[in-house]
């Protein structure tokens, strides 16, 4: 049998036939890989390190939370019950309970981040905050990870632990790797840690470029590099906020459609769409499919401070939507071990479906019976102040302690 992502579109929006990607073979090997791996674990290995995120508007700390593209990933892939190891770094000053221990650095410090945003606004919504990396903990070295395969990698540092090293490891260890652009192409300024971007031809990882799987950007970052450029060597993601994402790659390219959403906190958004997008492809779909995925976990994480928090019966649906979707497009097998990078017959459906799963009313923690499973601390939740003055509560599961904030102390 073929992993159901190897499935052919019989779209009736197909462009042409000769549009049909040859060149994502690592990506392919991956999905035939964890579909070999399917009785037994496919694995998704999440390289990046955790960090302490600082929110703060009009010179005061809106909130604070756990943070990191590695937190926000492993909250959708874990969402979606799909297993996967997770290499992180931290200091002692670590407090936060994660499902995946970190290597504790004694000697250093948790990276943390401060994220202003009212400093960057361009008046096009271009940039809406400027980070600044204020502690740095230790880069992640290739002997920190596995001695194991792993499916799928997913190289998502922060603030610079992921060396060209690291991501060489990587690429040996996985059958396709996943990169988010953020990783590679941050400097932080040696005064105030400010992050700024470099042209990723100017990063020791550009040569590595034809052997990774999939390259993710989001608009502002796109601009360093030459997409034109990279997609003759790897898939390209583009994400566009409020707009969705477009998907490039060596002769073709497709724009996904958004969710629609109220947004709260843009932070994360990135990071849950790379999460939603790589469960999508271990789950067998095709890579609009998945694309579509990764922009309803976007849309779900701007609609929260912090790390999201993801209602129970919400996952249940979309991993219900998800399964209906594969088997949808079982019919449509391709025999050759590609990708499919058209859209399958139904996507606007599946769209609309995960569309209404948005609409669930939330599990409310007075409605929920008492039962082991959940627990008091699962139903726990703190009021935390929205960014326009207003109360809000917000689900708080995930931390020994509240989020922290300095007007709504919890
Ligand atoms: N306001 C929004 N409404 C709906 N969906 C959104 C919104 N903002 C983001 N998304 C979803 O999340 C995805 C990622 O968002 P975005 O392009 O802003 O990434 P990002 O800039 O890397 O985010 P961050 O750096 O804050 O993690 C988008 O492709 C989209 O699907
Ligand atoms: O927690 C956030 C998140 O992971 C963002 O994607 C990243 O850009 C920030 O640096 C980090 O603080």
């Amino acid at each position: 049998m073929i992993f159901p992502s190897l499935a052919l579109s019989l779209s009736h929006d197909l462009q042409t036939i000769n549009n049909y990607i040859d060149f994502t073979t690592m990506v392919t090997t991956a999905a035939a890989a964890a579909h070999k791996t399917q009785q037994q674990q496919t694995r998704v290995l999440i390289v990046g390190n955790y960090c302490h995120d600082v929110l703060i508007q009009d010179n005061t700390v809106k909130a604070e939370s756990l943070g990191g593209a590695a937190s926000f990933i492993s909250n959708v892939v874990n969402g979606m019950s799909i297993p996967c190891n997770l290499v992180s770094k931290v200091g002692e000053d670590f407090k936060y309970p994660v499902d995946y221990t970190p290597i504790v650095i004694p000697t250093a410090k948790t990276t943390v981040f401060h994220a202003y945003f009212d400093l960057g606004i361009d008046g096009n919504g271009h940039q809406d905050r400027v980070l600044k990396r204020v502690c740095a903990c230790d880069p992640i070295l290739a002997s920190d990870l596995p001695d194991v395969r792993s499916n799928f990698g997913m190289a998502v540092g922060v603030g610079g632990e992921i060396l060209p090293e690291t991501l060489e490891r990587m690429i040996e260890m996985c059958d396709a790797v996943f990169v988010d652009i953020q990783a590679l192409i941050r400097v932080f300024d040696s005064v105030d840690g400010t992050v700024k971007l470099v042209k990723l031809e100017e990063t020791g990882f550009y040569s590595m470029l034809p052997r990774i799987g999939v390259l993710k950007a989001s608009s502002e970052e796109a601009v360093f590099m030459d997409v034109e450029e990279v997609r003759k060597w790897c898939c390209v993601v583009v994400t566009k906020g409020k707009d969705g994402c477009k998907v490039y790659w060596k002769d073709g390219e497709l724009r996904i459609s958004p969710f629609s959403a109220n947004q709260e906190d843009p932070t994360g958004a990135g990071d849950s769409f790379l999460g939603g997008f790589v469960a999508g492809l271990v789950q067998g779909l095709a890579v609009p499919d998945a694309a579509l995925l990764g922009n309803f976990f976007g849309s779900l994480t701007v609609e929260q401070i912090g790390l999201p928090k993801f209602d129970s019966r919400l996952l249940q649906r979309v991993k219900d939507e998800v399964q209906r979707r594969k088997m949808q497009c079982l019919h449509c097998e391709r025999c050759d071990n590609e990708l499919e990078f058209l859209k399958p017959v139904g996507h606007e459906q599946f769209h609309a479906s995960l569309g209404s799963a948005k609409l669930i009313p939330p599990c409310s923690s007075q409605a929920r019976p008492w039962t082991p499973s959940n627990s008091p601390k699962e139903a726990e939740q703190t009021p935390i102040p929205h960014y326009t003055g207003q109360a809000k509560l917000l689900v708080n599961s995930v931390y020994e302690e509240p989020i922290q904030t300095v007007e709504g102390k919890p």
